[in-house]
């Protein structure tokens, strides 16, 4: 049998609502928007990946419109004609050719795994080795702002039994009042969830001694990102001296990052994310180094929708131990998605589906709707 060549690349923007704002400490959400890609392949099998930041260039270092352009410009010619049933060779010709770029490649990595994975009639998992979970605990960001309502949502998570772990947004104001904002929160819930921080970068060495400190003494689980990305001793200099562990999450955008971390002893947790490394591929490399260095694991999110959401999780039920779950939660931020099935979420977890591929199809409708142009 001959092998299947890549005949085209199509990427789209897409802006979906969102159920209400969430509010990170660099930017208020008030929708998100996705780019899908569409990879075909001369054997008539299509493979879909996505690649989603949060708040245009607020984030990280691509947004929405460069990852169109670079896939577009510059990805896309490289690709065309090339064997599509070889993922290493075509992802190689990437890596010889394109610097950085993580969001776009995991969109990529995706496709093409979703491509093989249909051709095999696997499911993701299986082609990724087999998983080791059905299904993926998955916590619930609070992020309106307000903590009443907070609390009335983690309530409503909790009767639902959809979410038992919260992560609570906090950095964009000050350390006294968010801290406040966390202990009330934590004191209105008790022993019925685990309460996480995420501070997206926003304080200084010194605030953040204190502030861990205070959080520890609120029954604080887990603080994220509590400092800036690029100072790795300063977050190792955090984590020896916080209560609590730290866990690093924007400090990690590539497979190098995390082994630069893990040599600083820079923390005790990292936040996987396929977008940050290059692809569910890529994020199981971070994996293995963080292992290797005995640190635990976190299933993380840029707020993808569906597709990229089961990419992810895919590969995250392929690793023998996630020690604190994970926040695969982006579609359920969503009012509306672009697939004709979203996720499946229930007592506490994702399930990890068993179709072909990432297992989910496009909804052409809704995409005509939605899509940007
Ligand atoms: O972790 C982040 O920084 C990004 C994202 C993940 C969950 C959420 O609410 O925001
Ligand atoms: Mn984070």
């Amino acid at each position: 049998m001959s092998q299947p060549l890549i005949e085209s690349l199509e990427t789209l923007i897409v802006d979906l609502p969102t159920i209400r704002p969430h509010k990170l400490a660099m930017h208020t959400m008030q929708r998100q928007t996705l780019v899908i890609l569409r990879l075909r392949c001369s054997d008539g099998i299509e493979g879909i990946g996505e690649a989603t930041t949060i708040g245009g260039l607020a984030y990280a270092g691509e947004s929405p419109e460069s990852i169109k352009t670079n896939i577009d410009t510059y990805f896309a010619p490289l690709l065309v004609g090339q064997d599509a049933s070889n993922i290493n060779a075509a992802m190689q010709r990437i890596e010889r050719h394109v610097r950085g770029n993580t969001f776009a490649r995991s969109a990529l990595d995706t496709a093409l795994l979703d491509a093989q994975a249909k051709r095999l009639g696997l499911p993701l998992a299986e082609l990724l080795g087999g998983r080791l979970h059905d299904g993926l605990e998955v916590a619930w960001t609070l992020a309106s702002g307000d903590t009443d309502k907070d609390v009335e949502e983690a309530e409503r998570m909790l009767d639902l039994r959809r979410h038992r772990h919260f992560k609570l947004k906090i950095g964009a104001g000050e350390p006294a009042r968010d801290i406040a904002h966390v202990a009330a929160i934590k004191r209105a819930l008790g022993d019925r969830a685990s309460v996480r921080v995420d501070v997206n970068q926003a304080w200084s060495e010194a605030v953040a001694l204190r502030a861990c400190q205070q959080l520890g003494d609120a029954g604080v689980e887990l603080i994220e990102q509590p400092i800036p990305r690029h100072d790795e001793r300063a977050l190792a200099r955090v984590s020896a001296r916080s209560p609590v562990p730290v866990m690093a999450d924007e400090a990690i955008e590539s497979v190098e990052d995390g082994f630069r971390l893990a040599r600083a002893s820079a923390a005790p947790v990292f936040a996987l994310k396929i977008a940050k490394t290059g692809g569910p591929r890529a994020v199981l490399r971070t994996a293995a180094i963080a292992e290797a260095a005995g640190i635990g694991l976190y299933g993380g999110t840029m707020l993808e929708g569906g597709l990229g959401t089961l990419a992810a999780a895919h590969a995250f039920a392929t690793l023998p131990k996630l020690e604190w779950h994970t926040e695969l939660f982006g579609p359920l931020l969503l009012t509306e998605d672009i697939l004709v099935e979203g996720p499946v979420y229930r007592d506490f977890q994702l399930l990890i589906p068993n179709a072909p591929g990432v297992g989910v199809t496009l909804d052409e409708e809704r995409l005509a709707h939605f899509r940007r142009d």
